[in-house]
C-alpha cells in the first residue's frame, strides 16, 4: 500500500483538552473511514489532514507534502467538503462550480466544469438556482465543487448525514465511483451500516486515541458470528464505558443516527 496519508504521532491540544492524542496511521487509496462517539476527535483530526488546524505535535503527510511546513502544496492536491452547506442558494449550480474553478485556476475552466456537473449527473439542472435542488443534488453540487480542480484527496465529514435513503445510497455510488476512478477518500460518518458497506479499512477515535484500524469485515470477524459494526463500535468504545463515561449517551446518539 502507497500511503497518500501518513500520520505520525500527531497531537492537538484546545486548552488543556487533548482533542487527538498521538495519533498514528496510513491511509492508501482506498475509502477510509474515521469511526468515533461525538467529541471523539474526527473533525479535529481533518482538520489537522487538510491544514486548517495546526498540530501541537506531531507529524502528518498528504499526497506526500507535510501538512504544517507545505500547507499550499497539500490545499493543491486534496478537497474537503465540510458537514454544513457550502454552496450558495441564490446561484445556479454551474456558477457555484465555476467559482470554485475560478478559485482554483483550473485550465480549460468551461470544459472541466461541464465535466463535474456530468460526474455528479447534475447536467440537466446545471442552469438552476440551487435553492430549488433537494438535498442529495446540493450535496453532489458540492462534491462537484470539490472535483472541479482534479484533487488526488478527498476529505468528507459526514457526507449522507440528514439525506433520505435514496440520496444517501446514491452519494454512495458516487463516491464508490470515484474510488474506482483512483481517488483516495478519507470520511468520518456516524452511520455505521454505511461504514460497513463501502470502507474498504475503518477506524474507530475514542477521546483522541485511535483504538482500532481494519476492514468492516475483518473487525466484525473478531467479535465472532452474526457481529454488526454497531457492535464493533459498542465494543470498541467499551474503555470509556468502563472509565465511567456516559454510555447511555452513545447508545442514543446510535439508536438516532443509524
Ligand atoms: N476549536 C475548538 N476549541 C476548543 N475545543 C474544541 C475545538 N474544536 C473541538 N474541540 C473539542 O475537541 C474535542 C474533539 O472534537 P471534534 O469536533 O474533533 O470531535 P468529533 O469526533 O468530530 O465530534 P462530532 O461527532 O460531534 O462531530 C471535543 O471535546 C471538542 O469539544
Amino acid at each position: 500500500m502507497v500511503p497518500l496519508i501518513e500520520i505520525n504521532g500527531l497531537t492537538k491540544y484546545f486548552g488543556d483538552l487533548c482533542a487527538v492524542d498521538h495519533i498514528d496511521l496510513e491511509v492508501g487509496n482506498e475509502i477510509f473511514g474515521l469511526l468515533g462517539p461525538n467529541g471523539a476527535g474526527k473533525s479535529t483530526t481533518v482538520r489537522l489532514l487538510t491544514t486548517l488546524l495546526t498540530p501541537n505535535s506531531g507529524s502528518a503527510r498528504v499526497c506526500g507534502y507535510d501538512v504544517v511546513k507545505e500547507p499550499n502544496k497539500v490545499r493543491e492536491s486534496i478537497s474537503y467538503v465540510p458537514q454544513d452547506m457550502a454552496v450558495d442558494i441564490k446561484l445556479t449550480g454551474r456558477e457555484n462550480v465555476r467559482l470554485y474553478a475560478k478559485i482554483y485556476r483550473v485550465p480549460d475552466r468551461e470544459n472541466q466544469v461541464d465535466n463535474v456537473l456530468e460526474l455528479m449527473e447534475l447536467t440537466e439542472r446545471a442552469d438552476d438556482l440551487v435553492r430549488t435542488y433537494s438535498g442529495g443534488m446540493r450535496r453532489r453540487l458540492e462534491l462537484a465543487q470539490a472535483l472541479v480542480h482534479k484533487p488526488n484527496v478527498l476529505f468528507l465529514d459526514e457526507p449522507t448525514l440528514g439525506l433520505d435513503v435514496a440520496a444517501r445510497k446514491k452519494i454512495w455510488e458516487h463516491i464508490s465511483m470515484l474510488r474506482e476512478r483512483g481517488m483516495t477518500i478519507f470520511m468520518t460518518t456516524h452511520y455505521m451500516e454505511e461504514a460497513d458497506e463501502y470502507c474498504d479499512r475503518v477506524a474507530i477515535i475514542d477521546k483522541g486515541n485511535i483504538v482500532t484500524v481494519d476492514s468492516p469485515k475483518n473487525l466484525k470477524q473478531r467479535l465472532g458470528t452474526g457481529a454488526s459494526m454497531n457492535d464493533v463500535f459498542l465494543e470498541n468504545i467499551k474503555t470509556a464505558e468502563e472509565e465511567g463515561f456516559d454510555a447511555f449517551r452513545f447508545r442514543s446518539m446510535l439508536r438516532r443516527r443509524t
